[in-house]
């Protein structure tokens, strides 16, 4: 098949075209330039799109001799990935930019360019495995490689995705094997470190990236009885779960630490509580998406949900629960003004959609609207939703009456 190989310049996908190559297929690699904003590229080993990482990926594809481009993908890349990040902090939600850019630019704008030039496929050096089911339908697996399993970020891709998606190293039982197989080819990048998780933010400093992006305005700081404890500089510098750096002189009445339980952008308000407050048992979600199958086709009612696990972090361990398809949004503006940061347009809280419902066996702990809940059975993916709000309680009826 015609295959084009989305090259980094690292070596997960240097390895990547190397077996694609050595499968004989016909390829052709592409590395994307997804940053023009000064402050944002990195310099050193390793960066977001470097001059050096794409000359990195060049050198790989003259020794693997084939084709091999540059696209400017930079200006998509800001308005789709960097601005909705921004406005997503700016609604008090907590995105993963990473999961957007599979969405909507390596999944989308690249492969929907890739198969109007003719290509079946575009390669990555994910690590997950694309298998297919007894009526040769593409289901997406966990990478071999637990440690490096990267199948969360990649909950968002649809089975008309997964039909066009060839990850060459998902299988490989180890990282290790990749470097030493990298080295064996004689490719520079062997011992490149791996990419950091939010590949615009030079540093990791996330907060002080968005710090002169998102205006700031003081408000107040309460208990959940309502109580005022003391006020913040700006909402958006809070974070679900956090313990240090609350800025609350008095004690709490029972004598035990406190978390952030809360960020309200209406009222500007951060809410704190104790470790118990934080524990959740339900999720609801929105902007839901299917890697194959939906529930619906599994046998699955409105009434019994199906059987799962699901996790809300690329590295967190995934928990027993049972999905439902929830209510359908049928009507909802794309975006809304946030509140705190006027004339700042944001994504809509709600937009429209089928809502997921997800009630956990095992309470969860310190869970933020906007991270995504990906839901597994076993190793395979079977969809996404954004975390849209959480419950203390489930709403489900009790597990032996779920059905799948
Ligand atoms: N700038 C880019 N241009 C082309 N492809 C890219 C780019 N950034 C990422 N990719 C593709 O997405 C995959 C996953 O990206 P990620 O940033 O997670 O890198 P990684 O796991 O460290 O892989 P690698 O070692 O190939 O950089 C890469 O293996 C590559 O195929």
């Amino acid at each position: 098949m015609r295959v084009l190989v989305a090259m980094s310049g690292g070596v997960d996908s240097s390895v990547a075209a190397a077996r694609a190559v050595d499968a004989g297929h016909e390829v052709v690699g592409v590395h994307l330039a997804l940053s023009r904003m000064p402050g944002t590229l990195r310099t050193g080993s390793r960066g977001c799109c470097t001059i050096e990482d794409s000359r990195d990926a060049h050198r790989v594809a003259g020794m693997l001799d084939i084709p091999f481009y540059v696209w400017d993908f930079s200006e998509r890349f800001k308005e789709d990935i960097v601005d909705d990040f921004i406005a997503e902090y700016a609604a008090g939600r907590t995105p993963n930019p990473c999961m957007r850019c599979n969405e909507r630019i390596k999944f989308a704008a690249l492969l929907d360019r890739a198969l109007a030039l003719g290509f079946d496929a575009i390669a990555t050096g994910h690590y997950a495995e694309v298998l297919r089911d007894d009526e040769g339908r593409p289901e997406l697996h966990r990478g071999e490689d637990l440690a490096k399993d990267q199948s969360y970020v990649l909950g968002v891709l649809t089975s008309d995705q997964l039909e066009h998606c060839y990850f060459p190293i998902g299988a490989t039982v180890s990282k290790a094997e990749v470097r030493a197989e990298a080295a064996e080819r004689g490719f520079s990048v062997a011992n490149k470190p791996d990419s950091y998780d939010i590949c615009f933010i030079p540093d990791g400093d996330t907060k002080a990236w968005l710090a002169d992006k998102i205006p700031m305005r003081p408000g107040l700081i309460k208990d959940s009885e309502g109580e005022v404890l003391g006020e913040h500089d700006g909402a958006m510098t809070y974070t679900i779960g956090q313990r240090k750096g609350l800025g609350i002189e008095k004690p709490a009445r029972d004598g035990k630490p406190r978390f952030v339980t809360g960020l309200d952008p209406a009222t500007n308000t951060v809410t704190v509580g104790s470790r118990a407050d934080l524990a959740v048992s339900h999720l609801t979600g929105i902007r839901t998406s299917w890697a194959g199958a939906a529930p619906s086709d599994m046998g699955s009612t409105p009434e019994t949900g199906i059987d799962c696990e699901v996790q809300i972090r690329a590295h967190a361990d995934p928990v027993a629960a049972r999905a439902w398809l929830g209510e359908f949004v049928a009507e909802a503006p794309e975006h809304e003004v946030n509140p705190i940061v006027d004339e700042v347009e944001v994504p809509a809280a709600r937009p429209a959609g089928q809502l997921m419902y997800v009630d956990v066996d095992e309470e969860l702990s310190g869970v933020a609207p906007g991270q995504t809940m990906v839901v597994y059975r076993g190793t395979r993916v079977l969809g996404q939703a954004t975390i849209d709000s959480t419950a203390k309680d489930r709403i489900t009826p009790a597990p032996e009456f779920a059905g799948a």
